[in-house]
C-alpha cells in the first residue's frame, strides 16, 4: 500500500486544479485555427504554460496605450501574432508534458497508478504544481527527473523522455526496469548525469551514448547489460564517474581519460584484454580475461608483425640489400651456432635433472601468456620461494575420500584458473586430474602464525554440518596460506539470485529452504565454536555455494577474523559488532537479497536502509521480488521472513537474535508454509 500521506497530497493537488482541461486542448496541434487558439488565454488554469512575467508585461503594454491611438492595422497583425507565439510555446510544453507522462507510464507496468500517485497529471504544470521527482529551472523547464527505488518495473522510452530537451539529470536507480537503453537517449543532449544502477536493464549500450558530450556521471552498475562498451566512449571528455560494476559487459575497456575520472568501476563483468592505463585494482576484479598492471596477470606479448609488415620495414633498395647480404649471411651463421650450443646444453641439463626441466617448461608456458598460464604463475608462487621438501610437509590434508593422496606438488603442477580476487584473497579452480576439481583460496595479508593457523583450521574441521563446506586441505608457511575446497560446479547463491533476475527459476519454496539450510549451518557452527570466538567473518551470498543436490553450503568458514586484513575497517564495522554478531547481520542481508531479488556487492547496508525505509512508509509489499509473488509465495510467510531479516540487520548488535533463535524462527515459517500448501491442496 502506498502511504496515505502521499495519496492525500495528490488529492489535494488534484483538488486545487480539478480535471477541467477540455479534452480538445489536450490534443491540440500547432496548426489549429485561430478561434481555437484563444482558449488557452481565456481560462486561468490554462495559463500555467505561459511564464507569468511575460504574459503580464505584454498585456500591460496594450492596456497602457489608449486603444484609439493604435492604428487598426497594428492591432489586426499583432494580436494573431501574439496568440500564435503564445500558442506554439504552449503546444510545445504540452507536447513535452504528455511525452513525459507517457514515458512514466512505460516505466511501470502498473502505469495508471504510478502517474496518479506521482501527480504527473496533464492538467498540472510539472514545474509549478510539483510533479513528484521533477525539478525545474526558472519554474519553466524540466531539468531533473529523479525516480529512485519506486519499484518501477517497465522499460525506458528514451524517445519520449528526451522530448524534454533541457534535461540535465535522469536518475532511475534501484527500480526493476528491464529492456534496453534505447539509442534515442542521445537526444537528451544536455544530460550531465544518467543514473540507472540497480535495475534489470539488458542488451548492449547504444553507441549513440558517446554523443552525450556533456555527460559527467554515468552509473549503470548492477544491471544485466552485455556486449561491448561503445568504442567512442572516450569522446565524452568530461566524464567524472563511470560505474558499470556487476553487468555482463565484455570486450576490451576503452582508454578513458583517467586523469579526469574520479570514480571508475567495472568489477564483475566479462571484460578481457589489457587494462586501460590508470584504472585501480579494486575497480577491475571479477573480470577473468583482463591482464596487465595493476593485475598480476601479464598480457601476452604483442603478436609479431605479419610477413607483409616485415617486408615493409625491410624496404631496402636492391643495391643496399646486396651490400648487406654478406653481413647478414655471416650473422646467420653465428646465430645458428649459438642457438645450437644453447639447445644442446639445455638438453643435457634437462637429462640431468627432471624437475628442472619442468621448471623450464612452466616458465616457457607462462611466457606464452595464456590466461591459465598467467594465473598459474602467481598461484604457484610458493614453489619458487620454498624448497619442495618444506612445501610438501606443510600441506595438511584433512580426511576426504577424493583427496586422500593429495600432495602439494599436485596442486602446483595442475592447471589453475583464476575464479575471483576478493578483498581477502584470490580463488583458483585447480584440476588435479580429469575428474577432480578443487577450489584453492590464497589468503592475503593475514598476520597469523603457521601454528595458530593450523590449530584454527583443525578446530573448524572437527565441526561438520551438511550446510557447511569443509576444507579438504590447507597449507601454511610464513609467506603463504592456502585453503583447499571441493569445487562446487553449481556456483553460488549470488549467481542463482542474479540468474533469477534474468528469468531463471528460483522459486519461493527453494529460497525458503535455502534460508533454513544456511541458518541451520551457521547456528551449528556458532554454537560449536562459540568458546573459541570463531565465526565466519565474511558471510555473503557469493560464499554460499550450491551443492549438487541443490542444498546450500556455507564456504570459507572461519577464514576471517576482525583484524586479519590490512585495509581500514569498513564504516559498517561499528554496526556489525563482534564477529558472531556480524555473521547474524550478514545473514540478514542474505535474507533481504533472497526476498527482494536484489543482490549486493558491498556490506549490504544500502539494501538494509532501503528496505527499512520502504517498510517504515508502509509500502512493505513493494520490497518483495515480483518473481516471488508469481511463484506461489504466501504473503504472510514472506512478511514473517522479512521480519526475521530486519531483526538480524538491527543496527544495534545486541538487539539481534542469536543464530539459534533465527534458525528456530525460520523453521516455524517453513512449517507454516508447508501447512498452507497442504491446506490449499
Ligand atoms: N568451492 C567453490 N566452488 C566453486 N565456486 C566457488 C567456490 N568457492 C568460491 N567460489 C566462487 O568463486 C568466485 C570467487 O570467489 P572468491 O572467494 O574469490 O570471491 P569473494 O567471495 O567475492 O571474495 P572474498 O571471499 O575474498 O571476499 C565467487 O563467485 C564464489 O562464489
Amino acid at each position: 500500500m502506498r502511504p496515505a500521506s502521499f495519496l492525500l497530497k495528490n488529492h489535494l493537488l488534484l483538488g486545487h486544479f480539478p480535471l477541467s482541461f477540455p479534452p480538445k486542448t489536450r490534443s491540440k496541434k500547432k496548426n489549429k485555427p485561430p478561434t481555437f487558439l484563444l482558449q488557452p488565454l481565456l481560462s486561468p488554469p490554462f495559463l500555467i504554460d505561459i511564464p507569468p512575467p511575460q504574459t503580464s508585461s505584454l498585456a500591460n503594454q496594450f492596456s497602457t496605450l489608449p486603444m484609439e491611438k493604435i492604428p487598426t492595422w497594428v492591432i489586426s497583425i499583432s494580436f494573431p501574432l501574439l496568440l500564435l507565439l503564445t500558442y506554439s510555446a504552449n503546444a510545445e510544453k504540452d507536447d513535452v508534458k504528455l511525452s513525459l507522462i507517457s514515458f512514466l507510464r512505460k516505466l511501470s507496468s502498473n502505469n495508471s497508478r504510478t502517474d496518479l500517485e506521482l501527480g504527473w497529471n496533464a492538467s498540472l504544470d510539472p514545474c509549478l504544481n510539483g510533479w513528484a521527482g521533477v525539478d525545474c529551472k526558472d519554474t519553466n523547464t524540466v531539468r531533473k527527473i529523479v525516480l529512485e527505488g519506486l519499484g518501477l518495473d517497465g522499460s525506458i522510452d528514451a524517445g519520449l523522455l528526451c522530448k524534454a530537451e533541457s534535461l540535465t539529470v535522469v536518475s532511475l536507480r534501484d527500480n526493476e526496469l528491464h529492456g534496453q537503453l534505447p539509442p534515442e537517449i542521445s537526444n537528451c543532449t544536455e544530460l550531465t548525469g544518467l543514473y540507472l544502477g540497480g535495475n534489470r536493464l539488458s542488451g548492449s549500450l547504444p553507441t549513440s551514448l558517446s554523443l552525450l558530450s556533456n555527460l559527467k556521471r554515468l552509473n549503470i552498475s548492477f544491471n544485466n547489460f552485455s556486449g561491448e562498451l561503445p568504442p567512442d566512449l572516450p569522446r565524452i571528455s568530461g566524464l567524472k564517474t563511470f560505474l558499470a560494476r556487476n553487468n555482463s559487459l565484455d570486450g576490451t575497456i576503452p582508454q578513458l581519460d583517467f586523469s579526469n575520472l574520479k570514480e571508475f568501476d567495472v568489477a564483475y563483468n566479462r571484460f578481457s584484454g589489457p587494462v586501460p592505463e590508470g584504472a585501480g585494482l579494486e575497480s577491475l576484479v571479477g573480470n577473468a580475461g583482463l591482464c596487465g598492471e595493476p593485475l598480476p596477470a601479464a598480457c601476452p606479448p604483442a603478436p609479431s608483425p605479419s610477413p607483409g609488415e616485415k617486408k615493409k620495414s625491410k624496404n631496402l633498395s636492391a643495391d643496399k640489400a646486396i651490400m648487406f647480404s654478406g653481413y647478414i649471411a655471416l650473422g646467420l651463421v653465428v646465430l645458428l651456432f649459438f642457438t645450437y650450443k644453447l639447445v644442446y646444453r639445455r638438453k643435457a641439463d634437462a637429462k640431468k635433472d627432471g624437475s628442472e626441466k619442468k621448471a623450464a617448461d612452466s616458465s616457457t608456458k607462462s611466457s606464452s601468456g595464456s590466461k591459465t598460464a598467467a594465473s598459474r604463475s602467481e598461484y604457484s608462487l610458493p614453489a619458487s620461494n620454498e624448497s619442495p621438501a618444506a612445501v610438501s610437509s606443510s600441506l595438511v590434508v584433512l580426511v576426504n575420500p577424493t583427496t586422500k593422496e593429495l600432495k602439494f606438488e599436485d596442486l602446483l603442477k595442475a592447471p589453475a584458473e583464476l575464479l575471483g580476487r576478493g578483498r581477502f584473497g584470490s580463488l583458483y579452480k585447480v584440476m588435479i586430474d580429469d575428474t577432480t576439481a578443487l577450489a584453492v583460496k590464497r589468503i592475503k595479508d593475514w598476520a597469523i602464525s603457521a601454528e595458530d593457523f593450523r590449530k584454527r583450521m583443525e578446530r573448524i574441521d572437527r565441526v561438520k554440518h551438511p550446510n557447511v563446506l569443509s576444507a579438504v586441505a590447507f597449507y601454511c608457511s610464513t609467506q603463504e596460506k592456502l585453503l583447499v575446497y571441493e569445487y562446487q560446479k553449481n556456483g553460488s547463491l549470488f549467481k542463482l539470485l542474479r540468474g533469477s533476475q534474468n528469468g531463471q527459476a528460483f522459486d519461493w519454496g527453494s529460497r525458503l529452504s535455502a534460508a533454513g539450510g544456511i541458518a541451520d549451518g551457521l547456528a551449528f557452527m556458532h554454537q560449536e565454536l562459540h568458546d573459541y570466538g570463531i565465526g565466519h567473518g565474511n558471510l555473503k551470498s557469493s560464499n554460499i555455494l550450491i551443492k549438487t543436490n541443490m542444498d546450500p553450503c556455507i564456504s570459507e568458514y572461519g577464514l576471517m577474523t576482525k583484524n586479519n586484513h590490512q585495509s581500514p575497517p569498513a564504516p559498517s564495522d561499528n554496526i556489525q559488532g563482534s564477529i558472531l554478531k556480524a555473521d547474524i547481520y550478514n545473514f540478514g542481508i542474505i535474507l533481504l537479497e533472497m526476498l527482494t531479488g536484489k543482490v549486493t556487492q558491498n556490506n549490504g547496508s544500502e539494501l538494509a536502509r532501503w528496505v527499512n525505509s520502504v517498510v517504515r512508509e508502509e509500502w512493505t509489499v513493494e520490497v518483495f521480488d515480483k518473481a516471488l509473488l508469481s511463484s506461489g509465495a504466501g504473503e504472510d510467510q514472506m512478511v514473517q521472513l522479512l521480519q526475521v531479516a530486519l531483526k538480524c540487520t538491527n543496527p544495534s548488535p545486541d538487539a539481534r537474535p542469536s543464530m539459534n533463535q533465527v534458525a528456530t524462527m525460520i523453521d516455524a515459517i517453513k512449517e507454516e508454509d508447508e501447512r498452507s500448501i497442504a491446506s490449499e491442496a
